[in-house]
C-alpha cells in the first residue's frame, strides 16, 4: 500500500544543511498498523510528512496505493492526498467552526453537495461517537474528543491510508487508550492502513503490527512488533522496550552484594518471559507458552528450589506474554542446568545475578 524507495530529505539553510532523512526504504502492507518510533529529532515527522508529500523528499520515490506521488504535479497530488488522511498531536481543528463544520471542511473543499456532506458527517460522528457534540466548538471539548474530531475529519473523504503524527502524545494515559482503541476499531472495520509515528513504546505495544525504529534519519531496526519487542537488537530499541518492560526487583532482594558468578549458598535471580505458543515470529522456533509448567520441571529435574518473587501477564496487541522474576536455589550445577533447560525450552531467560 505504501512504498518508500531510497527516500531522502535534507533541509537546506544558511546555518548549514541538515540531512533529516537518509536513504529510507519502507513497505507498509494494506490494512496494517505500522509504527515508527524514535527519539526527538530522529526524523519521524519528516518521514511521515514525506508519505503525503507535505515535505517534498530531496531524493527517492514515494508510492501510495500503486501511484508514484513523487512523479505527480500539484493537481494530481491534491487528488491523491484525498486518499491519505492525517491526524496531529495538537489536533489542528478550526476554532471558529463547530465539530460538525470541522468535519465537513474537507468535503466542502472537494465540492460535495450540502445534503451529501450532512449525511457523511453524521456517519462520521457516529463512527467516532460524538453525535451529541456536533454543535460544540473545539474549546468546549476535552483533548480526547478533539482527537476524535480530528479522526473523523481525516476519514471524511474515505481515505485508504491514515497517517498519525504523535496523535496521542498530548493525551493522558486513559484517553490515549481510548483513542488507540478507536484507531484499532477503524483499522479493522474499514481495512484502513495506518502509519503512526510516536516516541512512546506503550503506543506501539498496544496497536502496531509492525514497527520501525528510526535514529538520526536512519531506520536502524524493523520487524513485527512482537519480534522487535521480545528480541530488540539495537541499543536504542532496547531502551524503548525497557520503558514498558523494566524488571523491578523488590527491595527485599539484596542487590547490593549481587555477583555475576556463583558462590556457595548463592541464589540466581532470573527473569523468565513466557511467550504465547501461537506466535512463531519470523523464522523462530515455537516458544514455550505461559501454560508450560516450567517452574515445577526445574524443581523435579535438577533438584533446585525456585522461589517466585513477582510475576505479571501483559499483552502485545492481542498476544499475551507473561514474565516471572524468580530465584533459583541449589548447587552450582543444578542452577546452571536449570538455566540451560529453560533456554532450550524456548523460554526467554535473562540472568540478573547471584545474590546471597
Ligand atoms: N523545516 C525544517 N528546517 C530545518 N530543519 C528541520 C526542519 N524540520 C526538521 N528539521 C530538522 O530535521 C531533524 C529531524 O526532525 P523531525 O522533526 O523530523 O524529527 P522528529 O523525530 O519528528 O522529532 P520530534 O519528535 O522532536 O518532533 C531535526 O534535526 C530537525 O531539527
Amino acid at each position: 500500500m505504501i512504498k518508500l524507495v531510497d527516500v531522502e530529505k535534507t533541509y537546506f539553510s544558511k546555518a548549514g544543511d541538515i540531512a533529516a532523512l537518509k536513504k529510507t526504504n519502507i513497505e507498509v502492507k494494506e490494512g496494517e498498523i505500522f509504527g515508527i518510533i524514535g527519539l526527538s529529532g530522529a526524523g519521524k515527522s519528516t518521514l511521515i510528512r514525506c508519505i503525503n508529500m507535505l515535505e517534498v523528499p530531496t531524493g527517492g520515490q514515494v508510492f501510495v496505493d500503486g501511484q508514484e506521488l513523487t512523479a505527480m504535479n500539484e493537481g494530481q497530488l491534491r487528488k491523491a492526498r484525498q486518499n491519505i488522511g492525517m491526524i496531529f498531536q495538537h489536533f489542528n481543528l478550526l476554532a471558529s467552526r463547530t465539530v460538525f463544520d470541522n468535519i465537513a471542511f474537507p468535503l466542502e473543499i472537494q465540492g460535495m453537495p450540502k445534503e451529501k456532506i450532512a449525511e457523511r458527517v453524521r456517519e462520521l460522528l457516529d463512527l467516532v461517537q460524538l453525535t451529541d457534540r456536533a454543535d460544540y466548538y473545539p474549546s468546549q471539548l476535552s483533548g480526547g474528543q478533539k482527537q476524535r474530531v480530528g479522526i473523523a475529519r481525516a476519514l471524511a473523504s474515505n481515505p485508504k491510508v491514515l497517517l498519525s503524527d504523535e496523535a496521542t502524545s498530548a493525551l493522558d494515559p486513559q484517553t490515549t487508550k481510548s483513542i488507540l482503541q478507536l484507531l484499532r476499531d477503524i483499522n479493522k472495520r474499514l481495512n484502513l492502513t495506518i502509519v503512526m509515528i510516536t516516541h512512546q513504546m506503550e503506543v506501539v505495544k498496544e496497536i502496531c503490527d509492525r514497527v520501525a525504529v528510526i535514529e538520526n534519519g536512519v531506520i536502524i531496526e524493523e520487524g513485527s512488533m512482537y519480534k522487535v519487542f521480545t528480541e530488540p537488537q539495537e541499543e536504542t530499541t532496547k531502551e524503548f522496550v525497557k520503558t514498558v518492560n523494566d524488571i523491578k526487583i523488590p527491595p527485599m532482594v539484596d542487590t547490593e552484594s549481587m555477583k555475576q558468578t556463583y558462590f556457595p549458598g548463592a541464589r540466581l535471580l532470573v527473569n523468565l518471559t513466557f511467550l504465547d505458543s501461537g506466535e512463531s515470529g519470523e523464522g523462530k522456533e515455537k516458544s514455550a507458552g505461559a501454560d508450560q509448567p516450567m517452574v515445577s520441571a526445574l524443581i523435579k529435574k535438577f533438584g533446585v528450589d525456585v522461589n517466585i518473587i513477582s510475576g505479571k501477564v501483559d499483552y502485545l496487541k492481542d498476544t499475551p506474554y507473561g514474565t516471572l522474576l524468580v530465584e533459583i536455589m541449589g548447587d552450582e550445577k543444578g542452577i546452571a542446568d536449570s538455566v540451560q533447560y529453560a533456554k532450550e525450552a524456548g523460554v526467554k531467560l535473562e540472568v540478573i545475578g547471584y545474590v546471597g
